[in-house]
């Protein structure tokens, strides 16, 4: 992204100077306060909204260029958004709908996507009989069943409880690093991106803006220890001060 800005038609400046440059592979996470416009950055990179300056690049094109749909990308939100009546199974195969792929196919990769979440033992469950850890967990796969290289996720843990949270961190990561796919998070929880990422984006308000870019130098793979060391304590504190700024 090079000198990326937003003005939306009523006059807000949402974002301005937004320079960053990902590379395949990464996994970054953006904190910032509420309104710095992490969900504006993650709709024009997806294309749902355009930028009015500067130049996004994915996945090798530019945004202003295609325009086009883009199944190479995942999303997923703070809300898990399943179907409620529909199977497990059948929400998982909601992206593969308009795919040329036989029946049979398509639920082989809702299956494979399923295992990845350790939920293949509850396809023909419907959404309400899962709890909201499992819920997310079916919205993750769901947006992992088309083999994304690039996954967007808005918040997506912020409605769970601390423990849940945590776990699904962690499965999260063993994913990220088994699918080798560049992964975009949005959370306003400290501890949670220092946890996850290979780079943390801190974003300040008013227009927003990167404050800094953090690198996690933390060895993979993760595991809960490393959330009580000191260098993982010193990164929390670097981010929490570039905040303020
Ligand atoms: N459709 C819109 N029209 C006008 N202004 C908008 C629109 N969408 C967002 N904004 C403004 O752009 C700024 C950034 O909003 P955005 O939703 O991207 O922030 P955010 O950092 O994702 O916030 P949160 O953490 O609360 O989700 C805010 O000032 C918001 O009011």
């Amino acid at each position: 992204m090079t000198d990326v800005g937003k003005v939306f038609p009523n006059g807000n400046v949402a974002v301005n100077n937004i320079n960053i440059d990902i590379s395949a592979g990464e996994f970054i996470s953006f904190v910032g306060p509420s309104g710095c416009g992490k969900s504006t950055i993650f709709k024009m990179i997806s294309g749902l909204i355009d930028n009015t300056k500067g130049n996004i690049e994915i996945l090798g094109s530019d945004m202003n260029d295609t325009g086009q749909k883009r199944t190479d990308v995942g999303f997923v939100f703070q809300d898990a958004t399943l179907l409620p009546w529909r199977s497990v199974l059948d929400n998982v195969m909601l992206p593969l709908e308009f795919q040329k792929m036989s029946k049979q196919e398509k639920k082989q990769e809702a299956l494979r996507a399923l295992e990845l979440v350790g939920l293949e033992d509850y396809t023909k469950s419907l959404p309400r009989q899962l709890s909201g850890g499992m819920r997310m967990r079916v919205s993750i796969a769901r947006a992992l069943v088309a083999k994304p290289k690039l996954l967007l996720m808005d918040e997506p843990f912020g409605a769970l409880d601390e423990i849940t949270r945590q776990s699904l961190q962690t499965e999260l990561l063993r994913i990220w690093e088994k699918q080798k796919m560049t992964v975009l998070f949005i959370t306003h929880n400290v501890f949670e991106a220092v946890y996850l990422s290979t780079r943390i984006a801190v974003m300040t308000p008013s227009p927003g803006k990167i404050a800094s870019t953090v690198d996690v130098p933390l060895a993979f793979p993760r595991n809960d220890e490393i959330r009580t060391t000191h260098q993982f304590s010193d990164i929390v504190a670097q981010v929490s001060h570039d905040l303020k700024f």
